[in-house]
């Protein structure tokens, strides 16, 4: 029988579609953990947000991750990767982002989303219900088709938030923003890329012997007319962008070995100064999160028995 939770039915095509990889996360499977630090660089944006965040430099617990419930998805073909972060601000507070390397969604809402995933299993009335009712899909999929696709290392990808959020300032004053993690400078390919699996965290690894690996936190103000609350919508045009702060990753460790397992990345836990937007596909996450982070962890407590 089909449950009628959306998040359980949304978690259940992923099972279907990857399979189970027991005690592991039913998307972003394959990844590793990382420590480092989130340092605010530019006051400007205290005029948009009291977030502590930008205060005093916190520290982070982050992992890297293949897109998809794959746990062995190849480290030397091309694909899209995920950035999730645990930051702990200096005065306690705690936010948790989970960022992507898309460009936009490809569907508006969640339901949308449970289609496609249908439709990605193989489901003809799936697939034929999804243009019909999610005619996004239609400029997704002519983007991804123009999107250069390469084999990149983590250390060069650009990680976005897609949905939309508000800073909010002392006086209470709302701006809605989206921001992305843009690399600060540039790591080489390997001469030869090796089909190892692990060729991702090597190289990263090898990377932090000569020091931290950096991202730049941007944040772009959203103009009037940009569509807030629809991650299928990419924000066209000139913006206002602040490089609000640096993310300084000081070194990695496999999952069984760091501190990211039993992390689940829930993007709405946010510290003061920010809010959610009310863009469905957001508001769908956290539920989301939470049954496949549930799952994995009885798994895991039942082969420690
Ligand atoms: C309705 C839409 C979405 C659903 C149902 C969904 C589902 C999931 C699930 C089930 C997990 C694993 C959670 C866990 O076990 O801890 C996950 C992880 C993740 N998701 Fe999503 N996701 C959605 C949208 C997005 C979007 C828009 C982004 C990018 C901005 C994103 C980025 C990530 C990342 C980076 C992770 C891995 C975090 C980690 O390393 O644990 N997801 N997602």
């Amino acid at each position: 029988a089909e449950n009628s939770n959306l998040s359980v039915q949304i978690i259940d095509t992923f099972e279907k579609n990857f399979g189970i990889t027991e005690g592991k996360r039913r998307n972003h499977t394959k990844g590793f953990c990382f420590e480092g630090t989130l340092k605010p660089v530019n006051p400007e944006i205290k005029l948009y947000s009291d977030s502590p965040l930008f205060k005093a430099t916190s520290t982070v617990i982050g992992r890297l991750s293949h897109k998809g419930g794959n746990n062995t998805a190849p480290d030397n073909k091309p694909g899209e990767h995920g950035m999730g972060l645990l930051i702990r601000a200096k005065n306690g507070e705690e936010q948790r982002m989970a960022m992507n390397t898309l460009d936009f969604f490809p569907v508006a809402t969640p339901e949308g989303f449970l289609l496609l995933n249908k439709a990605k299993g193989g489901d003809a009335q799936a697939k034929q219900m999804l243009t019909a009712k999610h005619p996004e899909i239609l400029n997704f999929k002519a983007h991804l088709a123009k999107k250069i696709k390469n084999v990149e290392l983590y250390e060069n990808m650009h990680f976005n938030s897609i949905n939309s959020f508000y800073l909010v300032n002392s006086q209470g004053k709302r701006t809605p923003i989206r921001w992305s993690f843009e690399p600060a400078s540039k790591a080489k390919l390997p001469q030869q890329i090796k089909a190892s699996d692990n060729l991702l965290f090597d190289n990263i690894k090898a990377n932090l012997q000569t020091g931290p690996v950096t991202w730049n936190m941007v944040i772009t103000i959203a103009n009037p007319d940009d569509p807030i609350n629809d991650a299928s919508a990419l924000w066209q045009g000139e913006h206002k962008t602040i490089i609000a702060a640096q993310l300084n990753v000081l070194k990695v460790n496999s999952e069984a070995n760091g501190k990211c397992d039993d992390i689940n990345f829930d993007p709405l836990i946010l510290t003061s100064g920010f809010e959610p937007s009310d863009d469905p596909i957001l508001k769908a996450r956290s539920p989301s999160y939470a049954v496949s982070f549930g799952r994995r962890l009885s798994e895991k407590a039942s082969t420690k028995k």
